[in-house]
């Protein structure tokens, strides 16, 4: 049962202060295509083992409230909007350095509680550094000419240069989709090398566009090139494909994180993003989480939610818990 998985680590309150790990980044590997071509997704059992998650029985009370912090520390508070402002980034940079309201922190004991990091567009980037100076919040940019990723290729490296620059130490960057649908894994091996390479030490989180990449089986491959080729997250969507992140989609990316851990030893993150909003949702991924790869993938630097909406309902629940009412979701706004 849910509750059972989630609530045998600890029920303890300061379940979510946990200390960043110390996890070495992934270097990468030789590009091993017996590995890719053997990888397989079993489409049936995978539905059917996602279908199983949601229903299970929910956590209730302090494990909830525990767990719901847990998340809140995972959080990418994201906007990627054509629209943002430099006014709009410096109230999501608030929100990141106090997710939740200071009264029901302290109620809860998690004062000092922040979320993973803050995601914009690179335009973006200095305002949050500067909004965020001194919190120990790191500035997620997407770049590589999110979302599509076809701008000219030197561009895209450029982009990543000059994000990292302007202070981002976390860089979101997006596959050519042709790579995969064409089955020309050398092609992305070489790009997504180039794309780390650009980093330098920022960490980079590679979004596989999930949604256009066709079949499941094509996501297993994927993923493993990704990480053969030094990507220290995978990360599902970039929150504008008609199809963003989803459990199916999630296992499969689990998975292949498990195999690349067992084959190498090293610890590659996940990145669920796009349409998670809701905090019984957040709950159902952490649970996959620990189920499928265990308690150190619980903590910031090995799991985040890319979400622009998921801590307004979690700030809701966590009210609800402590003062027994809900509140107006309005009431909760991000940004
Ligand atoms: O990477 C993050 C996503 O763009 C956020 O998507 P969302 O607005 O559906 O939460």
């Amino acid at each position: 049962m849910q509750s059972d998985i989630l609530a045998d680590t600890s029920g303890s309150k300061d379940l979510a202060l946990v200390p960043q790990g110390h996890e070495p980044r992934n270097p990468g590997m030789a590009l091993d295509l017996d590995w890719v071509a053997g990888a397989r997704a079993n489409r049936s059992a995978i539905e059917r083992r996602a279908a199983s998650l949601p229903g299970r029985r929910s956590l209730k009370k302090d494990y909830q409230a525990a767990w719901l912090c847990r998340a809140i520390s995972c959080i990418d508070l994201t906007t990627l909007a054509g629209d943002d402002t430099e006014g709009r980034v410096r109230r999501l940079c608030a929100k990141a350095k106090q997710p939740v309201r200071a009264d029901l922190l302290a109620a809860l004991g998690m004062e000092g509680l922040t979320t993973g990091a803050v995601c914009v567009y690179h335009d973006m980037v200095e305002t949050a550094v500067r909004a965020l100076e001194g919190s120990g919040i790191p500035v997620a940019a997407v770049s590589t000419g999110f979302p599509a990723g076809l701008s000219p290729f030197h561009l895209r490296l450029a982009e990543i240069g000059e994000s990292v620059a302007a202070g981002a130490q976390e860089i979101d960057i997006v596959i050519s989709r042709r790579h995969v649908l064409t089955g020309n894994w050398q092609a992305l091996y070489d790009e997504m090398q180039a794309f780390r390479a650009a980093c330098g030490e920022a960490h980079v989180k590679a979004i596989l566009a999930t949604g256009e990449l066709g079949t499941l089986q094509n996501v297993a491959k994927a993923s493993l090139v990704c990480m053969m080729a030094g990507a220290d997250f995978i990360k599902t969507s970039t929150g504008k494909e008609s199809v963003n992140a989803t459990l199916p989609v999630s296992l499969v990316m689990i998975r292949a994180i498990r195999d690349y851990h067992e084959r190498t030893g090293i610890r590659v993150g996940y990145k669920p993003a796009g349409g998670i909003s809701k905090a019984k949702d957040a709950l159902v991924y952490l649970s996959l989480i620990k189920e499928e790869l265990g308690d150190r993938w619980l903590r910031p630097d090995l799991f985040r939610f890319g979400a622009s909406s998921l801590l307004g309902d979690i700030e809701r629940q966590l009210e609800h818990h402590v003062t027994g009412a809900y509140s107006a979701s309005w009431r909760h706004a991000a940004g």
